[in-house]
């Protein structure tokens, strides 16, 4: 017997398909998964496209449109819609005329131009939209050129476009309207809503990245959360967060635009579980290894970095608060697992992963020669950076030792180190750092050494 409630909501994108994954009926199912809707699909148009740009167009034939509609909506149901590429006025006309007859919520997303220049509507098809589709939307959600051609007026401050977003919402009927700030100058990236009579700015800061289907991702995740139940002001507040998320964590792929990543709203709770769980359990077998003689007068600590893109700074690696410590005869580590508790090992292993992106995790011990000269025998690769080569200019500047010390013994030797040491400087203790790509790999070349 099946579920008469579904416990999963549903979201239908009815869009173009982009080869390249980054924008169109891709994008919208990788954001509807990452607010955990289940996505539905009506492809309007088949795209050979890529990062540079849109090769070739096959557009799917109106009533094939209507079908993939009628067939999802009628077995599955439907929790919420949204439109993008709709290519030309047969498929706008075809698809209103469709929704038409549905009364789940509908963001409707003006796609007109590709970011790389290629018409993706035909000029012929806007009037189509504006007077068919327009009506039945909930919101509409034009970026800064399309809402200057839905207007007639010019775009420049955020005063504009609450002019803009207004016009266009009482004339053509549409619910709610929101101006996307991405190609609006300024310090943050705002976006102004009109709806029901008020207007309201969502601000974020604007981000380096990737921008290649950030309307499809932004427009996908407010119908992912209207499917949820939100009200349209907190799906837009969420799909700000996320969209900001997924540029500033876009794969560099391609040799042109690069595409947002609306799965890392998703992954990086996910990698922060199991790099959480893995450290704490690599954390436990250290404490029953029982390496006294191994733990520096200021401590040792143990740390394991999310993965890339994820690891930017010290708050993207785990570590132990308070460090791990000789108690009498005994090692414990003195606080819990927790992101952002190291500052040295964690600064060591993110420059270590700007050269082997793979070794994730690190751990620090005392230096002695005969720890060097135990990992030398046991095949481990030992370098080394000294402390008092250190360029002045590095040394000026807070933080910047360990980086550049990192770099220097990777470079020294090489390929890729298990262990770099270094023999202290003033006030600096001598120091031997394990690296490996997790926690156990770490544990298995220290195990090496206590052999
Ligand atoms: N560099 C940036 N930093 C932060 N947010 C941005 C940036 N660029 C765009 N955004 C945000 O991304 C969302 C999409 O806006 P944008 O104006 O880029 O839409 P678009 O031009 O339709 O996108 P695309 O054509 O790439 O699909 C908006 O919330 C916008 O504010
Ligand atoms: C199938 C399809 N739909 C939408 C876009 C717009 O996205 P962008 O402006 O980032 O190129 C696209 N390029 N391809």
């Amino acid at each position: 017997m099946r579920d008469l409630r579904p416990y999963v909501k549903t979201a239908l994108t009815i869009a173009g398909s982009d080869s390249g994954g980054g924008a169109g009926v891709e994008a919208d199912l990788k954001t509807f998964s990452a607010f955990g809707v289940h996505g539905l699909v009506a492809v309007t148009a088949v795209t050979a496209q890529n990062t540079n740009s849109i090769i070739a167009v096959h557009e799917v034939p109106p009533e094939v449109v209507v079908k993939q509609i009628e067939a999802v909506a009628e077995d599955i149901g439907v929790d919420a819609a949204k439109t993008g590429m709709l290519s030309n006025a047969e498929i706008v006309r075809a698809v209103a005329r469709t929704l038409k007859r549905y009364d789940f919520p509908l963001v409707v997303d003006p796609v007109m131009v590709s970011k790389t220049g290629v018409t993706l509507l035909t000029e012929g098809a806007i009037g189509v939209l504006v007077d068919e589709l327009f009506p039945r939307a909930t919101l509409v959600t034009p970026n800064r050129f399309e809402a200057e051609k839905l207007s007639g007026m010019t775009i420049r401050t955020l005063e504009d476009a609450r002019r803009a977003a207004r016009a266009i919402a009482e004339e053509t009927g549409a619910e709610g309207v929101i101006i996307k700030g991405g190609h609006i100058e300024g310090g943050d990236a705002v976006d102004v809503l009109y709806y029901q009579g008020h207007f309201r700015e969502y601000r974020a800061p604007r981000v380096e990245g990737c921008t290649h289907g950030t309307g499809c991702s932004f427009s996908a995740a407010i119908t992912a959360n209207l499917a949820k139940g939100l009200s349209l002001e907190e799906a837009i507040s969420l799909a700000k967060e996320f969209i900001t998320l997924g540029i500033v964590t876009g794969h560099r792929i391609g040799h042109g635009h690069c595409p947002v990543n609306p799965i890392a709203w998703l992954e990086i709770p996910a990698e922060k579980w199991r790099v959480y769980e893995a450290l704490k359990k690599a954390v436990r077998e250290f404490e029953r290894m029982n390496p006294v003689a191994l733990i520096p007068e200021v401590g040792a600590n143990f740390v394991y970095a999310l993965p890339k893109p994820y690891a930017r700074d010290k708050k993207d690696v785990a570590g132990v608060k308070g460090r791990i410590v000789r108690y009498g005869r005994s090692v414990k580590a003195v606080g819990p697992v927790e992101f952002g508790a190291s500052d040295h090992l964690a600064r060591a292993v993110l420059r270590f992963m700007d050269f082997h992106p793979e070794v994730r995790s690190a751990l620090n011990l005392r230096y002695s020669e005969g720890l060097v000269e135990k990992a030398e025998k046991v095949g481990l690769v030992v370098s080394f950076y000294d402390r008092r080569e250190e360029p002045p200019e590095v040394k000026a500047r807070e933080g910047a030792t360990i980086p550049w010390g990192i770099e220097t013994a990777i470079r020294r030797a090489g390929r890729r180190p298990d262990l770099i040491y270094h023999l202290g400087d003033w006030g600096k203790e001598p120091m031997a750092i394990i690296f490996g790509e997790t926690p156990q790999d770490v544990l298995r070349k220290l195990s090496l050494l206590l052999k």
